[in-house]
C-alpha cells in the first residue's frame, strides 16, 4: 500500500516483467565475421569516421558476440525477467535477401536464445534496429516499397528459426529515429538529405513492413507458437509553453507528427495518418507547386491493413520537451510541416546527452495520454534510462531510475493505465550511435580501454537488482508542480 510513512515501498502487480535492452549494432562487435554481411551502420562509420565522435565504430563495441554468456550471466544476476535484444538482419542475411543465409549467424542468436533460457530470462527479440544490409540500401533502402517484401523474407526466417522459444517479438525499434535517414545528413545513416519526403516515404514502407509481418504472424504462426509481435516508438512527453489554445495545439501537433505519424494508422480507431498530418503536408505541398502532397497515401485497404497490426505497444521513453507555436527545420520538412517549436527547461535537471533532461513527471503524464488517446491500449516500455560519463557510483542514474519507476508505478496504480513490463535500456555501456561511447548508458561499465571489455556492476546495478527482484521500488516524491519554460 502507499501509506506517508518514511521508507514506503511500492509495488507492483503480480506478473509485472522487469528486464533491460540492448541493440546488435550496439554490443555486438563482429562486424564482418563468421559470413555477416556489411550493414548501413558499418558502412557509414567506415566511409564517414567524422560523423561520429572519437571516429568511433561498433566494429568491436562490447564484443558480445563473443561474450554472450558472460553478459546474460550479468542479466541472471540484475534478476532479469526478460532481455530484449535485436537480431543484425545482416548477420543472418548477408545479401538482405535469401540468396544466401549465413548459419554461423543463425548459430549466435541460437546459443543466446538457449542461454537465456537456461539462466530463466525470456528472450524479447527487436527484428530491425537499424542496421539495414548495406546490399538492400544500394537498392533505395526503405524509400523502395519491395523493401516490404524482403523484411517479409526476413522476418519469416526469424520466426521460423526462433519462435519455438521466442514469444514476444518488436518488429521495427524507433521508426522516427532510423528514417531520419532519408532526411538529414550525418546523424542516421544512409544519411541522405530530404527532409519532409525521404523520411515520409521511408516511413511509408516501414507501416506497410510492420503489418504485413503482424499479419503473416497472426494467421500462420501464432496459432501453433502462441506469441505476441509489436512495434517500438519512442516519444518525449510533450508540454504545451501556456495553456494558451495556440501552445495546446503545438503539443497536439508535436505528438501527432513525432508520435501519431506510426501510431495512429496502427493504435487508433480509425487509422491512416492523423488528419493534421495529411491536411498541413498537403497545404504546403500545394503552395509548394508540387502536383501531390509530400505525405504518401494508403488505400482504404492498406489502412485497414495496417489498423490494429500490433498486440501491444513497445514504447521507448527517455525525457520531456515544451512545444509553442512556430515554425523550426528545413523548408521542406516534417519539423516545418508540424508547426511547432520544441525547447527544454533549462533548470531541469541534465545528463551527459544534450537531449535528456531529467523529467519523471513528463512520463506519468506521458503514459496517461496514451491511454486516452489510444482507447487503453497494452503498453511495454521497451526503453527507459539516464546517461552519464561512465562513473561506477552513478547517483544520477539510481536517481533518474528512482523517479521515473515511481512515475511509471503512479501511472499504472493511481492513473489505472496498461503496463505489463518494464525495461531498462541498458544492460551494458555500449554504442551510443554518433555519441560513441563518450555517453554511456549501461548499467554495467565496460571498460573499453581493457582488451577483455570488462563489465563491472555499477551502483546502479544494485538499486535494479532490488526492485526487479522484489517487483517493488522505495517511496520518491514527484513534483506534481514543474517550471516549463525555455
Ligand atoms: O542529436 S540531436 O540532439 O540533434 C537529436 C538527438 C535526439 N534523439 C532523440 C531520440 N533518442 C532516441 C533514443 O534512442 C534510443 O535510446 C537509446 C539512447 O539514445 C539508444 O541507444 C537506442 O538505440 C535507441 O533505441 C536519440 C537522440
Amino acid at each position: 500500500d502507499d501509506g506517508d510513512g518514511e521508507n514506503v515501498k511500492r509495488t507492483f502487480p503480480a506478473g509485472f516483467m522487469f528486464g533491460t535492452a540492448t541493440a546488435a549494432y550496439q554490443v555486438e562487435g563482429a562486424w564482418n565475421e563468421d559470413g555477416k554481411g556489411e550493414n548501413i551502420w558499418d558502412h557509414m562509420v567506415h566511409e564517414h569516421p567524422e560523423y561520429i565522435r572519437d571516429n568511433a565504430t561498433g566494429d568491436i563495441a562490447d564484443d558480445s558476440y563473443h561474450k554472450y554468456e558472460e553478459d546474460v550471466r550479468l542479466l541472471a544476476e540484475l534478476g532479469s525477467d526478460f532481455y530484449r535484444f535485436s537480431i543484425s538482419w545482416a548477420r543472418i542475411l548477408p545479401k538482405g535477401d535469401l540468396s544466401q543465409i549465413n548459419q554461423l549467424g543463425l548459430n549466435y542468436y541460437d546459443n543466446l536464445i538457449n542461454e537465456l533460457l537456461d539462466k530463466g530470462i525470456e528472450p524479447l527479440v527487436t527484428m530491425y534496429h537499424w542496421d539495414l544490409p548495406q546490399a538492400l540500401q544500394e537498392l533505395g533502402g526503405w524509400p523502395n516499397p519491395i523493401l516490404v517484401d524482403y523484411f517479409e523474407d526476413y522476418a519469416r526466417l526469424l520466426i521460423e528459426s526462433y519462435g519455438d522459444r521466442v514469444k514476444h517479438w518488436i518488429t521495427f525499434n524507433e521508426p522516427l529515429e532510423f528514417t531520419m535517414g532519408y532526411a538529414k545528413e550525418a546523424y542516421m545513416p544512409p544519411s541522405i538529405n530530404k527532409p519532409g519526403v525521404g523520411d515520409y516515404l521511408a516511413t511509408h514502407t516501414v507501416l506497410l513492413a510492420h503489418a504485413r509481418v503482424y499479419h503473416m504472424y497472426d494467421t500462420e504462426y501464432r496459432p501453433t507458437q502462441q506469441g505476441n509481435i509489436s512495434i517500438t516508438l519512442n516519444t518525449d512527453w510533450v508540454e504545451p509553453a501556456s495553456d494558451s489554445p495556440e501552445d495546446i495545439a503545438a503539443q497536439d501537433r508535436m505528438l501527432q507528427f513525432n508520435f501519431g505519424w506510426f501510431a495512429h494508422p496502427i493504435f487508433s480507431e480509425e487509422g491512416d495518418y492523423p488528419q493534421v498530418m495529411r491536411e498541413r503536408v498537403a497545404a504546403n505541398s500545394e503552395a509548394e507547386g508540387l502536383p501531390r502532397s509530400r505525405l504518401p497515401t494508403f488505400t482504404p485497404e492498406e489502412v485497414a491493413f495496417i489498423r490494429g497490426s500490433s498486440d501491444f505497444l513497445g514504447l521507448n521513453h527517455y525525457t520531456t520537451s515544451i512545444a509553442t507555436s512556430g515554425e523550426e527545420g528545413p523548408n521542406p520538412s516534417r519539423d516545418r510541416d508540424r508547426g511547432s517549436v520544441g525547447c527544454q527547461d533549462p533548470t531541469w535537471p541534465t545528463s551527459a546527452s544534450s537531449w535528456l533532461k531529467v523529467a519523471p513527471w513528463g512520463f506519468r503524464k506521458l503514459l496517461n495520454w496514451l491511454h486516452k488517446e489510444y482507447n487503453g491500449v497494452t503498453i511495454m516500455v521497451t526503453e527507459n534510462g539516464f546517461s552519464d560519463s561512465g562513473e561506477l557510483n552513478d547517483a544520477g542514474r539510481e536517481n533518474y531510475y528512482k523517479t521515473y519507476i515511481n512515475a511509471l508505478w503512479e501511472a499504472i496504480m493511481i492513473d489505472g493505465v496498461n503496463v505489463f513490463a518494464y525495461a531498462a535500456w541498458s544492460a551494458l555501456d555500449n554504442f551510443e550511435w554518433t555519441r560513441g561511447y563518450a555517453e554511456r548508458f549501461g548499467i554495467y561499465h565496460v571498460n573499453y580501454d581493457d582488451p577483455n571489455l570488462t563489465r563491472t556492476p555499477k551502483s546502479s546495478a544494485q538499486l535494479l537488482k532490488s526492485i526487479f527482484t522484489e517487483k517493488m521500488v522505495e517511496k520518491v516524491e514527484t513534483p506534481s508542480e514543474y517550471s516549463r519554460s525555455c
